[in-house]
């Protein structure tokens, strides 16, 4: 998802996703000529120094585009949030050039009305058991939590018995959940061990797309040999075969080759296999003969130890507080988690700032507005208390000398302010009863405006807690 550039003085990164963005509005507003010619090309080399840095292929094209498109890029940059956007173009080391070029190289042609040539004998040299699978999606970089423990556990015992311990593997969930990256998790630990099997990673959508080609191109037979001769078959998006009768028949034959011969399956979807409507019977039942197992949504600590993660995996030195602010700010989807630490992330680099929450909300304001933030009790009195220097827990104690009274009182109205907690809930998380919340509220309440300090400090917590410091972000 990113690439990480290693320059001579920071190291900084941008997300393909943003770079993504800066060629959709460059390419709105130049012809297609243009943008096949100059930005097609073009190679995100991360930012340096708040600087967007651009990969080109030689001097002449640096030129030109310094001088045609760098205003543009500029502008790009200023609509996706930059405050003084700057660019600048290097021109590729000739290894860096071959990266932008299509890595394979096509197909030779086959002899008009002849038949293929022969596939040369297979040698299997190390990590060509895995070609097909995501470097990044093994278990060492899963997240386990409450969400999807059960399914990482299945995961494991058919890693490690496959075949045997449960045939076929059915793991279903909502999207951005992590079911690709578990199934290439079980692909990578085999690939490790057997280095000998054959792993096969295919979209529903391409199996029924090799089939359509080998019924066309008259190839059927090595279709079936594709899909019939590996060890482990990974099929992503299995719904799709829903209402596709012919490619139905055809993964109904290569199931049951597979499964006679104790090959493992491996088969994700967004919903269980009774819901996959116009789905054949025998292959529903076929797919609920091992396992079913789910993935839910991740809870916020979850979240924030994915987010985590994904920062140390990436070298960013992003303070805990912030992974948190973007941990609550998306919550149904990891993909999408995991494209706003990158936003965050290129922001920050963009305008040349350190990390904060202000920052975090600001990089997020134009994907999330503000009214999604879902303020937790925890937020609140984690703020107070490093507001009055204090660890949380005493704030939640019995002490009732004032310096802890006060802190108390001040984070129970603000709870009842900022979230829609009802006054048991507050005094449960404080340990106290409601009518104690209610006297802490009134308190607080009776003191506004005349204990000026007390005012001030409501004010800065409330836009902390939020997210939303006045701090100016330009450089
Ligand atoms: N528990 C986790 N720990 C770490 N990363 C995770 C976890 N779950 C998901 N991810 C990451 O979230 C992203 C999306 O995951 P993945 O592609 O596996 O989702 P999916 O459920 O297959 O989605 P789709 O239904 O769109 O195919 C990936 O980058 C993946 O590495």
């Amino acid at each position: 998802m990113l690439a990480p550039v290693r320059f001579e003085g920071e190291v900084r990164l941008i997300t393909q996703e943003i770079w993504a963005d800066v060629l959709g509005y460059v390419r709105k507003n130049i012809t297609e000529v243009e943008y096949h010619t100059w930005f097609a090309p073009m190679k995100n080399l991360g930012v340096q120094e708040g600087s967007l840095v651009l990969g080109v292929r030689n001097s002449f094209a640096q030129d030109f585009v310094r001088r045609q498109y760098q205003g543009l890029l500029e502008d790009a940059l200023r609509s996706l949030g930059a405050q003084h956007p700057q660019v600048s173009f290097q021109v590729l080391p000739a290894v860096q050039e071959a990266m932008i070029l299509p890595q394979d190289p096509p197909p030779p042609p086959s002899p008009p009305g002849g038949k293929p040539p022969p596939r040369s004998p297979v040698i299997l040299v190390p990590g060509e058991n895995r070609k097909t699978l995501n470097p990044k999606y093994t278990f060492e970089n899963f997240v386990v939590g409450p969400n999807n423990n059960l399914a990482n556990a299945a995961a494991l015992a058919v890693a490690d018995a496959p075949g045997k311990a449960y045939n076929p593997l059915f793991i279903y969930g909502d999207v951005g959940l992590g079911k690709t990256h578990l199934m290439h998790a079980v692909g990578h630990y085999m690939a490790e061990r057997f280095p000998e099997k054959r792993i096969e990673y295919v979209s529903t959508e391409s199996f029924t797309n090799d089939l359509i080609n080998a019924i066309r191109d008259d190839r059927m037979t090595q279709f079936r040999n594709r899909y019939r001769s590996v060890d482990l078959l990974l099929v992503d998006d299995i719904q799709f075969l829903g209402g596709k009768e012919r490619t139905q028949e055809e993964f109904f034959h290569t199931f049951n080759a597979l499964y006679e011969s104790h090959k493992q399956i491996i088969l994700s979807s967004d919903r269980p296999p009774k819901d996959i409507e116009t789905l054949a019977g025998r292959l529903r039942s076929r797919f609920e003969w091992g396992l079913i197992t789910d993935i839910q949504t991740p809870e916020f600590e979850t979240r924030v130890a994915i987010l985590k993660m994904n920062a140390e995996h990436n070298r960013i030195d992003i303070p805990q507080e912030v992974l948190e602010l973007i941990a609550r700010q998306v919550t149904s989807n990891i993909r999408e988690l995991e494209g706003a630490l990158m936003r965050v992330v290129a922001f920050a680099s963009l305008n040349n700032v350190p990390f904060s929450r202000a920052v975090a909300a600001r990089a997020l304001s134009n994907v999330f507005t503000p009214h999604e933030v879902k303020i937790e009790m925890m937020d609140v009195l984690r703020q107070v208390a490093s507001h009055f220097n204090l660890p949380p827990d005493v704030i939640r104690g019995s002490g009732r000398v004032r310096e802890v009274v006060v802190p108390r009182q001040v984070a129970m109205y603000l709870v009842r302010e900022l979230t829609s907690h009802s006054l048991p809930e507050i005094g449960q998380f404080f340990g106290r009863d409601h009518s104690t919340v209610m006297h802490a509220v009134s308190k607080v309440t009776e003191q506004l405006g005349k204990d000026e300090e007390l005012t001030a400090a409501l004010d800065t917590l409330r836009r902390q807690i939020k997210g939303v410091e006045d701090e100016e972000i330009g450089a």
